[in-house]
Order: structure tokens, then C-alpha cells, then sequence
């Protein structure tokens, strides 16, 4: 079997955009399945290698991209190494008139040599690359444990950790231990040091954080902090109005 084409810086303009990186890979599970890939500011476009016709083209906007991480395979005969993209693009929903943003992961093999550290050397160049086309953010995640039926902190370790984890976000996790513990911490933080709030809670977290930023002397600057809502309590009014008007 031919070694797939080394991986090539591509700088030059290709449909109007100037590409970042171009590489030939394998598919994870098939070794004879092949595409080109190339990333550029806005895309990841993945093209299988095939004589036969079809769509063989899917394109990703990088918007869409939450995370990519590099890494050897699980057998250590294996020369090849490995990078998955992770995407939420909004995709139709089956037997729905709607669309949601659904999970999707792009998994590659790169066996462009028989060493296998330079193959994770050039797995983890990818990574680097798709990684740094997304803005880096800095989170930190309030969860009420209290709240709806007391199961807001295993959402948090069913959904959203893995999520978080998949995406390469620094995250830190404020577990809320009485009424008014939020809004006291949000009053006094040094929020330079998070580029968004999340609550995984119901309504009534949301409004202590917010009244939090609002007692703060630099309330004007504070309040423009990005909020993010997970629901988490019971009624969750406000997360599904957001989630609605942003359909
Ligand atoms: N550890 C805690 N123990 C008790 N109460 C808490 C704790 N942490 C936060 N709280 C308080 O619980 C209140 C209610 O929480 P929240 O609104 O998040 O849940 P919910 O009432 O179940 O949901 P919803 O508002 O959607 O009906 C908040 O106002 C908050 O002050």
C-alpha cells in the first residue's frame, strides 16, 4: 500500500481564500478510504479520494468547530496518529420542520511516516490549526445543585463537562452552596479572568449573577461580560425564550 501524499503547507489562494493547511489522510476504521483535506480563516473542507461519481465534498464552517484534539492510537503497533474535529452544526432534525445544532466528529488518520512521533507531530499541527482559528474563551460555569429536581450537577457531568473538555475551553466550576453565594462572588471577581458567565441553573441563578454584576462600582463594563443559560432548574422560562428567539 502507497503512503498517503505528505501533508503540504497550502499558501496559496483556493476559491478566494488563502488556505492554512493541505493534507492527504485515512479514514479512522479504513485504511483505503482516503481524503484531502484542507483548512482555511472560515472552513475545513474534506473531499474523499474516490474514482467513483457523488458527493464525496462536505465543508465545515469553523464557526461550527467547538474543539480538535491529537492523539497516538490505542495500539502501540499502530505508526499512525490521529486527530478528531468536534462540530455543532444546525442540521434538520428527522421528521421535523425545525433544525438544532447536532454533534458531528471528523476523526483522521495520519500515517504520512513510519514514526510514529512524527505522525503525532503532524496530527497535533492540525489540531494547533483548527484550534486557533476559534476564539480562545475562558469560562466560568455557576451550577446550583438545588436546582429543578437536584440533578443540575449531573448535567453538568453527563453533557456539558465532555463538551467543555472536547473543546479545549479552561473552565472553572462554581458550585453554589446557598442563596446569595453567586451573586456575592460575581459582585467581588476579578472578571478579567473569564471571557463568559454560564449558569446551569434555573431562572432564579441567573438573576443573582446579574444582580451581582449589577452591584459592582464597574457595573457598565461588567454587565457586557457574555452570559450563557443552561437549563437546569424547573420552569426554565428564560432558557427556552432565548433558545427560541435564536432559532
Ligand atoms: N446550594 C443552594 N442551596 C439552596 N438554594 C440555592 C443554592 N444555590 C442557589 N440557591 C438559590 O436557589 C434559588 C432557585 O434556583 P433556580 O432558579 O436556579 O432553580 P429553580 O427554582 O429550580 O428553577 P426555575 O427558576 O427554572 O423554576 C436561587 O434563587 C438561588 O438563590
Amino acid at each position: 500500500r502507497s503512503p498517503p501524499a505528505p501533508s503540504l503547507p497550502f499558501p496559496f489562494p483556493r476559491n478566494g481564500l488563502v488556505g492554512l493547511l493541505y493534507g492527504e489522510f485515512t479514514d479512522m476504521l479504513n485504511d483505503r478510504v482516503r481524503y484531502s483535506v484542507s483548512l482555511t480563516e472560515s472552513a475545513l473542507t474534506i473531499q474523499r479520494i474516490s474514482s467513483s461519481p457523488g458527493r464525496t465534498k462536505v465543508v465545515f464552517n469553523l464557526t461550527d468547530c467547538v474543539g480538535c484534539r491529537a492523539y497516538r492510537g490505542p495500539d502501540s503497533a499502530d505508526v499512525g496518529a490521529y486527530f478528531t474535529a468536534y462540530f455543532y452544526p444546525f442540521k434538520r432534525r428527522w421528521m421535523s420542520a425545525g433544525v438544532t445544532r447536532q454533534r458531528v466528529e471528523q476523526c483522521f488518520r495520519v500515517a504520512l511516516v513510519q514514526d510514529p512521533l512524527a505522525n503525532l507531530q503532524e496530527a497535533e499541527r492540525w489540531a494547533h490549526a483548527i484550534r486557533d482559528v476559534r476564539r480562545p474563551c475562558r469560562i466560568m460555569i455557576l451550577v446550583n445543585p438545588q436546582s429543578g429536581r437536584g440533578q443540575a450537577l449531573q448535567l453538568f457531568t453527563g453533557h456539558i463537562q465532555g463538551m467543555l473538555t472536547e473543546a479545549s475551553v479552561p473552565y472553572t466550576l462554581v458550585i453554589t452552596e446557598h442563596q446569595n453565594h453567586a451573586r456575592e462572588l460575581v459582585r467581588k471577581a476579578d472578571l478579567s479572568q473569564w471571557d463568559a458567565l454560564v449558569i446551569l441553573s434555573g431562572d432564579g441563578l441567573l438573576f443573582e449573577v446579574i444582580n451581582g454584576l449589577m452591584d459592582r462600582e464597574d457595573w457598565q463594563e461588567a454587565i457586557q461580560i457574555p452570559l450563557g443559560i443552561l437549563p437546569g432548574g424547573s420552569g426554565n422560562a428564560l432558557a427556552a425564550s432565548v433558545h427560541h428567539y435564536s432559532q
